[in-house]
């Protein structure tokens, strides 16, 4: 995952292969990664059922939990809404616990929900919280191979889009990829080099990529249409967006922690197996 080229500078790998069906994914294309789910209180994308089925380890953080149990049934109108909701049971609610409905909270608990009610803390929000969960929880494997993958972290209130971009700032050394039904957006720490191995399938063309802790001073890519070449960015100069991938992988080397965004197509496979 993680392997040393030119001047001992290590490469992170990425790939979205989390949104394909672990059938589609081919040995030379497969990361070999481990995924949890974390599930915030914004609308599910409708993919999740897929982000499930790949999770190890799936949290709700606190209305994370309404989310589930009200969007997963919707997903699939053809079939019985309770047994859906049997399936698609949270190994963990995480949180404040102010806004999970009591009735979801005896439900989820009645079928095995760890319950972890944190409402004592209230100087972080409810993906830090989960985030340092499951941090402690997978401190015995190799932080390169797990990721976290979040659903619900746009739309909706900008102080909570704007604590769940500083979480992944926060947790630079984990692998974190927020996710709505639109585009994804991850990290790319400047400890690294990076690649991004585009899925043509289920995402792109449209990209972006722009610091928001502190100015890049130089900045390189290959793989985008408007490359950049030691450029410069900053909020308030230029900032790369509205880019657009041009080649099945993107490089980017940077002296600045960016964030990566890339847009989501919307395949049939993408469509449901529950
Ligand atoms: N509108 C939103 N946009 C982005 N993320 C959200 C939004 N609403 C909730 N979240 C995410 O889901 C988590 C759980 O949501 P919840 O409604 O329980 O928030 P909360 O922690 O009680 O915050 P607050 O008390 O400020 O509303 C939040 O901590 C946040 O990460
Ligand atoms: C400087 C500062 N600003 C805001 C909060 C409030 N706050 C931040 S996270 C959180 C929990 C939300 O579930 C709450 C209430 C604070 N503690 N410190």
């Amino acid at each position: 995952m993680v392997s040393r080229l030119v001047q001992n500078t290590k490469v992170m790998k990425h790939a979205a292969t989390f949104l394909l069906p672990s059938s589609a994914v081919s040995a030379t294309n497969r990361l070999a990664q481990t995924y949890a789910l974390v599930v915030l209180n914004q609308q599910i994308p409708k993919f999740t059922p897929l982000l499930w089925s790949h999770a190890k380890l799936r949290i709700c953080a606190d209305g994370g939990a309404n989310r589930i149990f009200d969007g997963v049934p919707k997903l699939f109108p053809d079939q019985n809404q309770l047994n859906i909701q049997h399936r698609y049971v949270p190994n963990v609610i995480k949180g404040d616990m102010d806004s999970i409905r009591p009735e979801v909270h005896q439900f989820y608990a009645e079928l095995g929900s760890e319950i972890i009610d944190n409402s004592e803390n209230q100087d972080t929000n409810d993906l830090h919280k989960c985030i340092s969960f499951i941090r402690e929880q997978t401190s015995a494997f190799d932080h390169s191979n797990f990721c976290t993958l979040v659903t619900g972290a746009l739309g909706g209130r900008f102080d909570h889009e704007a604590a769940n971009l500083n979480a992944l700032y926060v947790f630079s050394d984990m692998r974190i990829v927020l996710l709505s039904d639109d585009c994804q957006i991850r990290l790319l720490p400047k400890t690294h080099q990076h690649e991004i191995h585009i899925q043509s399938t289920i995402e792109g063309p449209h990209c972006g990529l722009f610091p928001i802790g502190g100015p890049s001073v130089s900045t390189t890519t290959t793989g985008l249409t408007w490359d950049l070449c030691n450029s410069e960015m900053k909020f308030g100069s230029m900032i790369s967006t509205s880019n657009k991938v041009r080649e099945e992988k993107v490089t980017v080397c940077s002296d600045a922690d960016l964030l990566w965004t890339i847009s989501l197509k919307t395949p049939i496979h993408m469509g449901l197996t529950c």
